[in-house]
């Protein structure tokens, strides 16, 4: 291994250090003994312990630890806490010039000492995601070729149709727990990026283990790379994907079922299998084919889902009015709002109502208008029984003024689309307009913080995917909520990690909204917030954990045996600890054997 690698694993030094006090020296002088060779070759294990970023530690390898991994020298003297290692950390992210800038940091960061990056992520949570999740992995998604400098995950082609075992076992995790896969088709509301898609693999997930506390190893992120139908992306010449037009119909269908077989046969059934921004019509298909047969869930659909119904909850409680009460208008009928609308019925069956019933108040409406039942076809089949008889409208003021709605939420992909009419209309009929702008990145969301308190008189409940600042109005501080699946799939991720289910059910999309409503609640009581801050994001993720691990438990689709006593405990004892190690942890000790001893010589003499 060369010594300018070692360097450049340890702290990206650039050049030597000699340390002039005499105590440590006492390792050169080691060297110079004859066991020199015997000692250099474990000193060459330690070596690839220090550079791999699972235990480098840079700066915060104390001395005593320099001496023994032989590493004096290639350090300078200084050791830094751990405490000024986040310090440190912190003033190179702030004095980055662009949030592009921050996530490049941020990603060197990672390859270099990765338990400081998840400590450095969840410290600093707040300031963090908007960097390595949405909005800005958004921009990192679109320029992905240009700055692509490592592989970040596993890239499967369609080329590697009949190899699939082989590709996945090249990756060089060999205990993969959870995969996270996308084929790029529509990554946030930023259309089809193709291989680029795996920007927004890793994002997820980095906020499994950032928030979700998921150890790191056990985690894949996944490009199906089966072309791109993106004309810029097609001709970029440092495209890094299949140029070629996405393969469709059988072909696709086979190149995912056998991803999904390679998975099982690769890491077992209980692999949890997270599919991330599918095209619609296929993210349906995949939930219906591989719900009930594999550890899996949708996170567009299932994750959101549970998210959407969570706010939803919350204006229940913050205006004291029965959901079923509320009208509630879907603009867009795409994965995110019609995965919402199901789970809300499902909540409404469960208390004692019939599917008409439950839907009667619950509008959707898409890029035609109102979803009506003179409709021909249906893009979607699990469309059609919210269609309601009635003239068609197309025009959204004109939908909001003849409806009336309470709620109003946006999942479209497309900005603005909540004018300062819609707004203005929704705080006329409403006391607390409830508007929900979903879509991601910020570009696309439907209105903006400021836009929704402003034309409600400051009334409105306001949540967004991406996230907005608090908004100045009066002389009051109006901060909005962020309505982000980021608020399920690490619970949901981790539950089902500890339990290892072989399929999750729809109730744990339930069990996740209520128990994300009911922190909100416990934890704010007298807010009107509809979302508890990001920075408690990591709590309510290893809440939603533990909901989810005991249901998984408790309905006996968990396959962990034996049964944890204290399913708390045992979700905790899970998750993964960002303290800096030791360089060479101990394990575990043995104790100290009892002695016995040893009895006296008695040889008797030889007599011949
Ligand atoms: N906040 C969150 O946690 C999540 C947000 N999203 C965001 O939601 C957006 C949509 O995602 P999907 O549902 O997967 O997309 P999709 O493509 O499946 O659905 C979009 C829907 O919007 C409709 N639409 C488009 N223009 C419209 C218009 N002018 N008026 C009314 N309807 C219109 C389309 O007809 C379609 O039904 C994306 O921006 C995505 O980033 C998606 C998942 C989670
Ligand atoms: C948040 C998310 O999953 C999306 O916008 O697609
Ligand atoms: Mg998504």
């Amino acid at each position: 291994m060369a010594l300018s690698q070692l360097w450049f694993g340890l702290n990206r030094n650039v050049g030597a250090f000699l340390c002039i006090k005499p105590e440590n020296c006492a390792r050169n002088e080691l060297a110079q003994q004859p066991v020199r060779h015997w000692h250099a070759n474990i000193i060459k294990q330690d070596y690839r312990k220090v550079i791999d970023p699972k235990y480098n530690k840079g700066l915060g390898f104390t001395h005593e630890e320099r001496q023994k991994l032989s590493v004096i020298g290639l350090l300078p003297c200084a050791y830094r806490t751990e405490a000024e290692q986040l310090y440190a950390a912190n003033v190179n992210f702030n004095s980055q010039e662009s949030n592009m800038g921050r996530y490049l940091y941020l990603r060197t960061l990672r390859s270099r000492q990765e338990r400081l990056y998840y400590r450095f992520v969840s410290e600093y949570v707040e300031k963090v995601m908007p960097i390595i999740y949405t909005p800005t992995v958004g921009a990192v998604c679109q320029r992905f070729s240009s700055i692509y400098s490592s592989s970040m995950g596993l890239y499967v082609c369609k080329y590697d149709r009949g190899n699939m075992y082989h590709v996945l076992n090249n990756w060089p995790g060999k205990d993969i727990r959870a995969v996270c896969v996308t084929d790029g088709e529509r990554v946030l509301g930023l259309g089809d990026l193709g291989a680029h898609g795996m920007g927004i693999a890793v994002g997820k997930l980095d906020l499994y283990t950032a928030l979700g506390k998921i150890p790191p190893q056990y985690l894949m992120p996944v490009v199906l790379d089966v072309g791109t139908n993106n004309k810029m992306l097609l001709a970029d010449p440092l495209y890094i994907g299949v140029r070629e037009k996405r393969c469709t119909g059988k072909e696709y269908e086979d190149l995912v079922q056998e991803f999904m077989d390679g998975v099982v046969s690769s890491w077992g059934h209980e692999t949890l299998i997270h599919f991330e921004d599918f095209a619609t019509p296929n993210a349906f298909k995949f939930i219906s084919k591989y719900q009930d047969n594999y550890c899996y869930f949708n996170d567009d659909i299932q994750g959101t889902a549970a998210t959407g119904l969570a706010g939803f909850l919350a204006v229940e409680r913050i205006t004291k009015r029965p959901l079923n009460e509320h009208l509630i208008l879907f603009v867009g009928a795409g994965s995110a709002a019609l995965g919402i609308g199901k789970l809300v019925v499902k909540e409404l069956m469960s208390r004692k109502m019939s599917a008409e019933e439950a839907m009667k108040n619950i509008y959707l409406m898409d890029s035609f208008g109102v979803v009506t039942k003179d409709r021909k076809d249906f893009i979607l089949p699990d469309i059609e029984p919210f269609a309601k008889d009635m003239p068609p409208l197309t025009d959204l003021e004109q939908v909001v003024k003849e409806l009336k709605p309470s709620i109003l939420l946006g999942a479209t992909g497309q900005g603005g689309i909540f004018t300062e009419n819609v707004l203005r209309l929704m705080a006329q009929d409403q006391k607390q307009p409830a508007i929900f702008a979903c879509s991601n990145p910020t570009s696309k969301a439907e209105c903006t913080a400021e836009q929704a308190y402003n034309f409600t008189e400051g009334r409105a409940l306001f949540a967004s995917g991406s996230p907005f600042p608090p908004v100045l109005m009066d002389g009051k501080r109006l901060t909005p909520s962020q309505a982000n699946n980021a608020f399920a799939f690490p619970g949901v991720a981790l539950g089902a990690m500890c339990a290892k289910p072989h399929t999750i059910p729809d109730e744990v999309y339930l069990i996740t909204a209520r128990t994300l409503a009911d922190y909100a609640v416990e934890e704010y009581p007298d807010s009107v917030i509809l979302y508890p801050p990001v920075m408690d994001a990591a709590n309510v993720a290893f809440k939603v954990g533990v909901a989810v691990a005991e249901y998984l438990f408790d309905t006996g689709l968990a396959t962990k045996f034996p049964i944890p006593d204290d399913v708390c405990a045992f979700v905790s004892g899970y998750q993964y600890n960002t303290a800096l190690e030791p360089a060479l942890p101990v394990t575990w000790k043995y104790p100290e054997q009892p002695r016995i001893s040893l009895p006296k010589d008695d040889t008797k003499e030889c007599e011949d």
